[in-house]
């Protein structure tokens, strides 16, 4: 097994060559301006300058409009297009066809009816991220929250799409979650910080080095 890591709402350039050096497969930036973790085009495209093409360099967009992508993949080399908020799969499909590029959908999760309409968004989608709903408090912003969701809703699930857990992960629960859900990747934000933006070193480097040892245990077995 390879357990693909997408490290998320980067901020820093250190964090940044931190992720990329300790294995991270997609980096994710977010341009979403209520989040503490917003940058603008231009800053998140001084952060992408210098990544691998190996790593692939995600945009996170909630709900937002055609002229709100193009702002951003004017001046930022975008690989994936992570839509976060409550777009159909319709939206998601013109997302894509519009971009060109992939396209990954969040799918909010609290009971086992926010997956009703998971195959839709898994035809629709090159890729998909199970997260949490967010807190209901009218501040919240949907994602980012270091909030985890009843990972039991995922087992046994078949998609043939390659698709994430989030959601509250952290080095200590990260074992239990891939135990539990044996998710082709995983994403992480809050897990990896000092504080809401501002990403821990320690903290990243041991998320990646458990995700490798997680991934080398399931190999040997
Ligand atoms: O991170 C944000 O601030 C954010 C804001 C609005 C929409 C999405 C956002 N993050 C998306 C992610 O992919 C996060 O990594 C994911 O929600 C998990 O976050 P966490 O629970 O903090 O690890």
């Amino acid at each position: 097994m390879s357990l693909m890591v997408k490290i998320c709402g980067l901020r820093e350039q250190m964090a940044v060559e931190q992720a990329v050096n300790a294995g991270a497969r997609y980096l994710g930036f977010i341009f979403y301006p209520p989040s503490v973790r917003a940058l603008r085009p231009d800053e998140a495209a001084t952060l992408m300058a210098d990544i691998p093409d190996n790593v692939g360099k995600v945009g996170v967009f909630v709900d937002p409009s055609d002229r709100e992508i193009e702002t951003v993949l004017a001046l930022c080399p975008l690989d994936v297009i992570q839509l976060h908020g409550r777009e159909t799969p319709d939206r998601v499909a013109q997302v894509a066809l519009r971009s060109g590029l992939q396209v990954m959908k969040a799918i909010q999760v609290e009971t086992a009816d926010d997956l009703g309409a998971l195959s839709a968004h898994v035809a629709a989608a090159d890729m998909i991220l199970f997260d949490a709903k967010a807190p209901r408090d009218g501040a919240a912003v949907p994602g980012g929250n270091g909030l985890a969701f009843d990972w039991q809703l995922l087992q046994n699930l078949t998609i043939d799409k390659p698709w994430f857990l989030a959601g509250g992960l952290n080095k200590e629960n990260l074992a239990l979650a891939v135990e539990l859900v044996d998710p082709p990747g995983v994403d992480v934000s809050s897990g990896v910080e000092r504080w809401p933006g501002a990403k821990d070193p320690a903290k990243l480097d041991a998320f990646l080095a458990e995700a490798r040892r997680l991934a080398d245990l399931h190999k040997a077995s």
